[in-house]
């Protein structure tokens, strides 16, 4: 589908409530703005498809093993997730992948190699951090990975709250009680922010710092979109994006959903396959559907959740984009409150 003709089909998906940002998809994973060629185009430029009506679900009930949020914010328990709460509860969920970091620079498979962002991916995260500048944060995950805490902790340096994120440490008893915080007042002006391995990028195996070209030249372009797009097949020795969903969808509903339900905003940082797996679970994507979703580098995108479903409300293009704050009226007034805040 040519760009006019995909921006056309916006335009009437936006009419219809549907907002769809072209940076969300696109052909490149690390920050070309083409837009895919296959499965999501043919959804979203199709009226009454899987996009425009709003893809939702009932989320299942929250486990009650959650116990990696530790203070300032007090775990849910499933006394507090009833269906009753369920219905009322509403929150906003912001998905981000990471900035660029210096092995996207480099073309390099990087996995769970713990590789910083570069100037760009600095820069893509502060941009990003604008854009979601009006949107309340109460807490945040992200990987174990250096490069989606950077995104975190710089895309919040951009928020009109003014909040401090602060990495919470529950590695052991004693990491956990040296960073104690003992003013009550504090802790309401500080985010928290888990770090957690499971939403690490998937394990890229014996790819793992090899050139993507220069692997694509010596096994066959084939062979490589193989490895990188397929759904359950692996690289060599590495986990196949089946594999990284089982772990990173398991801990979304074992630690992020209990906080969406008890009405809490939650940001992810974290990394395009990591991050393919739970859209698929949250778009409900068939393993085929999957396959063309790409992420671009620090693009925020947006969830709504309200009685207990999930709904994709696309990417805020600007802090001051309309659209986004008419999408609830918690949304609005929350904005309305740091313009009075602020002025
Ligand atoms: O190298 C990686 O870790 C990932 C993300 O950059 O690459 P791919 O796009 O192949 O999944």
């Amino acid at each position: 589908m040519a760009a006019t003709s995909f921006h056309q089909a916006i335009g009437t998906l936006q009419s219809h409530g549907c907002f769809i940002n072209s940076g969300c998809y696109q052909e490149n994973g690390n920050s070309s703005p083409q837009l895919i060629s296959k499965g999501f185009r043919v959804d979203i430029g199709r009226r009454g498809s899987s996009c425009s009506r709003e893809r939702s679900f009932v989320v299942s009930q929250a486990s009650t093993s959650q116990a990696s949020v530790m203070n300032p914010v007090s775990s849910p328990s499933k006394k507090t997730t009833t269906d009753s709460q369920k219905k009322s509860s509403e929150a906003a969920l912001i998905l981000i992948r990471h900035g660029e970091s210096l092995w996207n620079e480099k073309n390099l498979f990087t996995g769970c190699v713990d590789v910083p962002l570069t100037k760009k991916g600095v820069e893509e995260a502060i941009e990003a951090g604008k854009r979601i500048s009006n949107i309340p944060v109460d807490i945040i995950y992200t990987s174990a990975l250096i490069r989606a805490q950077m995104t975190a902790m710089l895309a919040m340096t951009q928020h009109r709250r003014k909040k401090v994120p602060i990495v919470m440490h529950n590695e052991s008893e004693q990491a956990k009680s040296w960073s104690q915080i003992f003013s009550k007042e504090t802790k309401t002006q500080c985010i928290p922010v888990i770090t957690d391995w499971q939403l690490n990028e998937r394990m890229y195996g014996e790819l793992q710092g090899l050139n993507k070209q220069e692997t694509a030249d010596r096994y066959g372009k084939e062979q490589v979109h193989e490895w990188r797009r397929s759904y359950d097949i692996p690289p060599p020795n590495g986990e196949s994006l089946a594999m990284c969903a089982e772990r990173a969808v398991a801990y979304f509903k074992e630690h992020i959903e209990p906080q969406l339900l008890s009405g809490k905003n939650v940001m992810i940082a974290a990394h395009g396959n990591s991050l393919r797996s739970i859209i698929m679970y949250l778009d409900k994507l068939t393993s085929q559907e999957v396959i063309s979703l790409e992420l671009s580098t620090g693009i925020p995108m947006l969830y709504i959740f309200k009685e207990g479903k999930f709904m994709r409300r696309g990417s805020p293009v600007a802090p001051t984009e309309a659209g986004v704050y008419a999408y609830t009226k918690r949304l609005a007034q929350y904005r309305q409150k740091l313009d009075d805040m602020f002025q």
